[in-house]
């Protein structure tokens, strides 16, 4: 008889965005995401990161301060390096799983790409007005959106 407790999809697919967070250098919010076609083969996977040749040691980790004195016009989304990283020419219909619910800005990426459905693990800037921008485009694209069902299973890996 077949093993049963094997990773359904969703569980396979939130599982590599949860693994892509640990690349992320971002002290306090580690986001991952992975793109996914519609018959589940992946296409691009992504974490939030300084853009290349911005040095992670010399650009700034900061949450408070000036504009450009913390990280927020440097830092790379994790979605926008996922939708970047990919090679292929056709994302039309796929699914994004990311670990944190996307900004306005990742939004539109993700609509203009064909991206049909995002699948999101935290949204803890619901009440921000770039995440109450982005459900706003995305109903009215008709891109779906929901969160990821969490099924307490925990998994170690010895690297
Ligand atoms: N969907 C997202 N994907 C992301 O990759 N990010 C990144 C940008 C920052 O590096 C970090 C958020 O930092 P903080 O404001 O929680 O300290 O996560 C943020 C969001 C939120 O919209
Ligand atoms: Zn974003």
């Amino acid at each position: 008889m077949k093993k049963t407790d094997y990773l359904k999809w969703d569980e396979y697919f939130m599982g590599i965005a949860l693994l892509s967070t640990e690349r992320s250098k971002d002290p306090s919010t580690s986001v991952g995401a992975c793109i996914v076609s519609e018959d589940n083969k992946i296409l691009s996977v992504g974490y939030n990161g300084m853009p290349l040749g911005c040095s992670d040691d010399e650009f700034p980790w900061e949450r408070e301060g000036s504009n450009l004195d913390t990280k927020y016009f440097y830092v790379c989304h994790a979605e926008f390096n996922a939708i970047l990283n990919y090679t292929g020419t056709n994302m039309k219909g796929a699914k994004v799983y990311t670990t944190l619910f996307p900004c306005n800005e990742c939004t539109k990426a993700i609509i203009q790409k064909g991206i049909a459905e995002i699948i999101y693990m935290c949204d803890k800037y619901a009440s921000t007005d770039a995440v109450i921008a982005a459900k706003r485009m995305l109903d009215a694209s008709g891109v779906k959106y929901r969160q990821y069902q969490p099924i307490g299973k925990d998994i170690t890996l010895s690297l």
